[in-house]
């Protein structure tokens, strides 16, 4: 009979993950195997991975161990590493907690972009501290086809380019990667989020993922839109001493994100697990061939 490796499904408004628990760091997952578990057809599906590992099991967390006992080991649909997840980290302390790892309250969580402060509310939405955005100087511009448009660099984490446009349509099928110039702006990569007006402080968006495409939902691109909208819109907590929260509307569902004076940025939402089962362990060991 053939060895069986643990999974879940689940989302974060429409973002979505394959959850892999693998306390002891002992699943091989090289990016062969995740892009195949990702992908709709030939796998389970999924815009990302959420491997979940004891961060002292982990080599690129065990500094983190004291503070944080989980980390989430994040990668992107294509199988490539990311530093952050927003919608993730939900998901991953939802399932934490639906495991019976931690209770509800407040817990952490470690990343590769250091430990995130996570609160899980009696109602179901989870709150994550996702630290400062930081606004690199210098202009980028956001092209699809003959239009484009100047935009904001926003690092949460991971790297963000936030065009404001007329029309979601605008951003066009999203099926390749939006050019963004200068490419030395960005020399891992980037993701890019397209926004629209819907209200006072309340915004929609379409994005690109780097390594997974068009998403139903970004929770750091949420982030950085919120701060590139307060910055646009002349606010910011830093100057006036007062939160400044933004209604982020995705095509998956809707996230709320406050930024506090001292810079700090939370964001709110939903996390939502949908299925669990098994792994063949012989059909992902041949996937790595
Ligand atoms: N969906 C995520 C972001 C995942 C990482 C991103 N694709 C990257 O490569 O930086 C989120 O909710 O933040």
């Amino acid at each position: 009979m053939s060895t069986r490796i643990a999974f879940l499904k689940g989302h974060g408004t429409e973002n979505d993950f394959v959850i892999v628990p693998d306390p002891e760091n002992a699943v091989d997952l090289p990016p062969a195997a995740v892009a195949t578990l990702c992908d709709r057809r030939a796998g389970i599906g999924g815009d990302g991975l959420l491997h979940v590992v004891r961060s002292a099991a982990h080599p690129e967390a065990a500094e983190m161990a004291a503070e944080a006992e989980w980390f989430m080991d994040y990668r992107n649909g294509d199988g490539s590493v990311a530093e952050m997840c927003g919608n993730g980290v939900r998901v991953f302390a939802h399932y934490l907690q639906r495991a019976g790892h931690v209770a509800e309250g407040d817990i952490t969580v470690a990343t590769r972009a250091g430990v995130k402060r996570v609160h899980l509310a009696k109602n179901g939405d989870v709150t994550v501290g996702m630290g400062k955005a930081v606004l690199p100087e210098g202009d980028v511009t956001v092209s699809v086809g003959e239009h484009s448009w100047p935009a904001r660099n926003v690092n949460m984490g991971n790297p963000h380019a936030v065009a404001f446009v007329d029309d979601l349509g605008q951003a066009g099928n999203l099926f390749t990667p939006p050019p963004v110039t200068p490419t030395s702006a960005y020399p891992d990569g980037v993701n890019v989020e397209f926004v629209v007006d819907r209200g006072p402080r309340h915004v929609a968006l379409r994005v690109h993922e780097r390594g997974s495409g068009e998403t139903r939902s970004c929770g750091t691109g949420a982030c950085a839109v919120a701060v590139a909208a307060a910055r646009r819109d002349g606010a910011d907590p830093a100057v006036t001493g007062t939160l400044t929260t933004y209604t982020v509307d995705v095509p998956g569902g809707r996230l709320v994100i406050t930024e506090r004076p001292d810079g700090g940025i939370e964001m709110t939402g939903p996390a939502v697990i949908v299925a669990e089962g098994e792994i063949d362990a012989e059909w992902l060991a041949a996937v790595r061939l």
